[in-house]
C-alpha cells in the first residue's frame, strides 16, 4: 500500500475556503497512492477554538463535498482528517471522514477523548462514544484522533475489532513533540500494527504545531517521518508484515484476560 500523509500548514492568514481548495489540490496530486491522509481540524486549526462554531458543518457540508470530489478525481481512499461537525441536536463533534475512491463517505469517527481538560475542545465539543474501523484494501484500519493517542485501551479495542493499522490525524503541539513520536511508536509496538500519524505544520492561535508526521511499522521501526513544515510524506507499507510480526513474536496471543483488576475489553 502506498500511503501519502499531507502535513498541511495551518496559517490563520489563509481563509478556510482557500485552505480547503488547496488541500483538495494536494489530494489530487496524490493520484497513484492507495491511501491519502489529512490531519485533524486542518481547515480551521485544532486550537482555533473561537472559530469552531463558525466553521462547524454537517456531514454533507463544504469540506465533505470538496473532499469527496478530490477522492474521486484522485481515485484514492481518503482519510480527510477531521472537521468540526455540527450534529443533528446542535452539538459539535471533532469528526473524521473517510472516503472511498468513488467519493463515497464510508466512515465517520467522532473523537472520543477531547483535549483541553476544562477548556477548549473539552468544553466546546461533545465526545464520541464509538470506536470505528474501516476495511481498506489489504488491511483493516482503526481510527483515532490526536489526544486519543494517549489512551492505549482505545487502540486495544480497535485491535480486538480487527485493526492492523491505525490512522491518527492530529494537531499536536511542538511543545510535546517528544510524546507524539514516543506514543506513535508505543501504539505500533504494543499492538503490532502500522501507525500512520498525520499532524499539521505552522502556528495558529499561538500554538506552534509539531509537524513531524510519522509512519511506524508493526515492529516499531519508523518507516518515514516528515520535518516541521508543510510536506507530503509518502511511504510504501508492506501490509503482510503485520501478520508476520504477530506470528513471529506472538505477544498479542499472550494477553491474559480475566485477571481480577485488569479490565477486559470485549471488542466493539
Ligand atoms: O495530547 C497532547 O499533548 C495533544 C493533544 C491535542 O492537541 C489534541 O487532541 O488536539
Amino acid at each position: 500500500m502506498r500511503a501519502s500523509l499531507i502535513q498541511i500548514n495551518v496559517d490563520p492568514a489563509e481563509p478556510v475556503a482557500e485552505r480547503r481548495d488547496r488541500a483538495a489540490a494536494l489530494v489530487r496530486e496524490q493520484a497513484g497512492s492507495d491511501l491519502v491522509v489529512l490531519p485533524e481540524l486542518w481547515h480551521v486549526g485544532a486550537f482555533a477554538f473561537e472559530s469552531f462554531a463558525v466553521e462547524a458543518e454537517p456531514l454533507d457540508g463544504p469540506t465533505a463535498r470538496v473532499m469527496s470530489s478530490a477522492a474521486l478525481d484522485a481515485g484514492v481512499w481518503l482519510h480527510a482528517g477531521s472537521i468540526v461537525e455540527r450534529g443533528a441536536g446542535g452539538d459539535l463533534f471533532n469528526t473524521s471522514l473517510v472516503f472511498s475512491p468513488g467519493g463515497e463517505l464510508v466512515r465517520t469517527y467522532r473523537k472520543i477523548h477531547r483535549f483541553g481538560f476544562d477548556k477548549g475542545e473539552a468544553v466546546l465539543m461533545a465526545a464520541g462514544t464509538e470506536p470505528v474501523t474501516v476495511a481498506l484494501p489489504g488491511a483493516v484500519a482503526g481510527l483515532a484522533t490526536c489526544y486519543d493517542l494517549r489512551f492505549p485501551e482505545l487502540f486495544r479495542a480497535l485491535v480486538d475489532a480487527g485493526a492492523q493499522m491505525f490512522v491518527v490525524p492530529a494537531g499536536w503541539p511542538e511543545r510535546r513533540r517528544a510524546h507524539w513520536s514516543l506514543l506513535a511508536r508505543a501504539r505500533a509496538v504494543e499492538n503490532q500494527a502500522y501507525v500512520l500519524a498525520c499532524g499539521t505544520a505552522g502556528t495558529h492561535a499561538g500554538v506552534e504545531q509539531a509537524g513531524h508526521s510519522v509512519v511506524v511499522d508493526p515492529w516499531g521501526d519508523v518507516v518515514g517521518e516528515a520535518g516541521a513544515g508543510e510536506e507530503v510524506l509518502a511511504v510504501d507499507l508492506d501490509l503482510a508484515r503485520v501478520a508476520r510480526v504477530r506470528d513471529e513474536f506472538p505477544a498479542l496471543k499472550d494477553r491474559v484476560l480475566g485477571v481480577p483488576g485488569i479490565p477486559v475489553i470485549n471488542g466493539l
